[in-house]
């Protein structure tokens, strides 16, 4: 058995253009253009990558897009008088401010500065809670791109054993809670769970977000369960070149699973266009204007 590609880069192109169509919508009857703010503490070459691909997208689906590429000796109280501006400029409607940060920046005070009206990446403890209690918010990109593909590709998710392997706050945690909300049953492993390989076998749909090149083996799958591959991991070729893999050993899992993602174009691309999804999303609310249809999960 072959398991079928999820094509999350053929899916992000779809959700991008429902993106620029809600945008010319929001232009042409209310004369209004979603703005989203990319900050960037530092020159990390693969950070800086990310943030000019966010950026092209934005503009390429006709948002305006204010990019702030700040030193990497920024001091806290800079970032967060930047973030306070930007809260205040009614041109913003979602601002994300690039992790990880530098070892001299409190993460969680800068996440916590930003208007969780505006926190398009949903890592606000606000929107955390509101996720976590059921209420409208705005969803953490990555969980919200997997999800989307999950929808389409993984049959129906009521009663489903999902197993997350992850526990972070931007990916692991939020996934968990998106699919609790879907009906499945979910299991949230990690680094110190004992005999993974044996609790994967009893999943129906996988999501791997451990950060370690080829972690989940084909043979630890059940037969015909759905795979989400959320690493991203660039490995030495030992020729100067690198290549990315994923957290799943594709070559395996491909012959087992149902569906896979790939790495690349798999919940990378979904990544980036499910930011552009929050940030009209984000605008419509705080203009109180109709939610968008098909961007919001
Ligand atoms: N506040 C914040 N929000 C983020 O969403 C965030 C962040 N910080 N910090 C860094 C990570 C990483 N991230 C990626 C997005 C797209 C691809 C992506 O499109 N990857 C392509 C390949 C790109 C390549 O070739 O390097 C793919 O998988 O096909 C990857 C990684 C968002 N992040």
């Amino acid at each position: 058995m072959t398991a079928q590609l999820i094509d999350g880069k053929a899916f992000a192109a779809t959700l991008r253009e429902k993106v620029a169509d809600h945008v010319a919508h929001l232009k042409r009857t209310h004369g209004v253009t979603p703005g989203l703010a990319v900050v960037l503490v530092g020159d990390d070459p693969a950070s800086q990558v990310y943030v000019r691909s966010k950026q092209t997208q934005t503009l390429v689906a006709g948002m305006h897009s204010y990019e702030y590429t700040l030193p990497s000796e920024t001091s806290e109280t800079d970032l967060l008088g930047l973030i306070r501006e930007l809260n205040a400029d009614p041109d913003v409607h979602g601002i994300l401010v690039q992790l990880p940060l530098s070892d001299h920046i409190d993460e969680a005070s800068v996440i916590e500065s930003i208007d969780p009206a505006k926190d398009v990446d949903g890592f606000h403890p606000v929107n955390v809670g509101r996720l976590a209690t059921g209420q409208t918010t705005l969803v953490p990109c990555t969980p919200m791109g997997c999800l989307m593909m999950l929808r389409e590709y993984g049959g129906r998710l009521t009663g489903q054993h999902a197993v997350v392997i992850g526990r972070s706050n931007i990916v692991g945690k939020p996934m968990a809670q998106l699919l609790l909300r879907e009906n499945c049953t979910v299991t949230v492993a990690h680094s110190k769970t004992v005999d993974l390989a044996s609790l994967v076998n009893r999943a129906d749909i996988v999501v791997a977000t451990v950060g370690r090149p080829h972690f989940v083996q084909g043979e630890w799958l059940k037969t015909g369960a759905t795979v989400i591959d959320v690493g991203i991991n660039r490995i030495d070729q030992g020729d100067d070149t690198t290549r990315l893999v994923g957290d799943v050993d594709f070559d395996t899992a491909k012959d087992i699973a149902c569906a896979i993602t790939p790495v690349p174009g798999g919940v990378g691309p979904m990544t980036i266009a499910c930011l552009l999804a929050n940030t009209v999303t984000a605008c419509c609310r705080q203009l109180t204007l109709p939610e968008p249809v098909g961007l919001t999960v």
